[in-house]
């Protein structure tokens, strides 16, 4: 009797801080509008609220920071992270593999959701474009991993179908994990591993 085939290993990747340099524009467009003001350095980032960190630093500078990535062009001009155009592009051409990109748009979505298309649209084409989902809530949607840099994901559901692989970003990078929790320290590292093992971990099908 022939065996079923085994359901396609599906990966979502997140965009900002994964397959998009968020920290590094925003601390460039930070700079630029706001010469004289303090700034945190990316050594200096602690915990994924940019927002948070400079308030913290002087209550005024949480708005001021918010207003560089709610101005339009921000989203689209973000550098990629080295090695995740490639990385993506080559998972999508794996076998028993479907990748998506799982991005939020801010609450202020004005320029973000259009803009983080085109920048999909211009960086991985057409093929991506129609991969998108977007969403504030990322546990609802049903993937065996999640490529992610936020450090907590939190939703409705509970216990999300996936596991957080937590990619390595300034704002993470000092966090200590507990042990069952995977990184993925860049694009060099060995993310076709991590895709194997949670292949070959999963249930055999009837
Ligand atoms: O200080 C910050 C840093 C990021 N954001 C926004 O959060 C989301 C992050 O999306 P992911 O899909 O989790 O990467 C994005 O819209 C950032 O702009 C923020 O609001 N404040
Ligand atoms: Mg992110």
């Amino acid at each position: 009797m022939e065996r079923p085939r085994p359901s396609p290993l599906r990966v979502l990747v997140d965009m900002d801080g994964v397959l998009a340099d968020f920290e590094g524009g925003l601390l460039r467009g930070f700079r630029l509008r706001f010469p004289q003001e303090p700034y945190v350095a990316l050594a200096e980032r602690r915990g994924f609220s940019a927002r948070e960190q400079y308030g913290a630093l002087r209550p005024d500078l949480a708005d001021k920071v918010a207003s560089v990535y709610e101005a339009p062009g921000f989203f689209l001009d973000l550098e990629p992270i080295p090695g995740a155009l490639q990385a993506v592009q080559e998972m999508r051409c794996m076998k028993d593999t479907e990748v998506f990109i799982c991005t939020s748009p801010l609450q202020k979505y004005r320029y973000c959701i259009s803009e983080k298309y085109q920048w999909v649209d211009k960086y991985l084409g057409p093929e991506f474009v129609e991969r998108i989902i977007m969403t504030r809530d990322k546990t609802v949607v049903a993937a065996d991993l999640l490529i992610d840099d936020k450090d907590t994901i939190k939703g409705q559901e509970e216990n999300p179908s996936w596991e957080h692989i937590l990619f390595t970003c300034c704002h993470n990078q000092h966090l200590n994990l507990s042990p069952s929790k995977r990184r993925l320290h860049s694009w060099s590292d060995n993310w076709r591993a991590i895709l194997d093992s949670k292949r070959n971990a999963r249930p055999e099908q009837d």
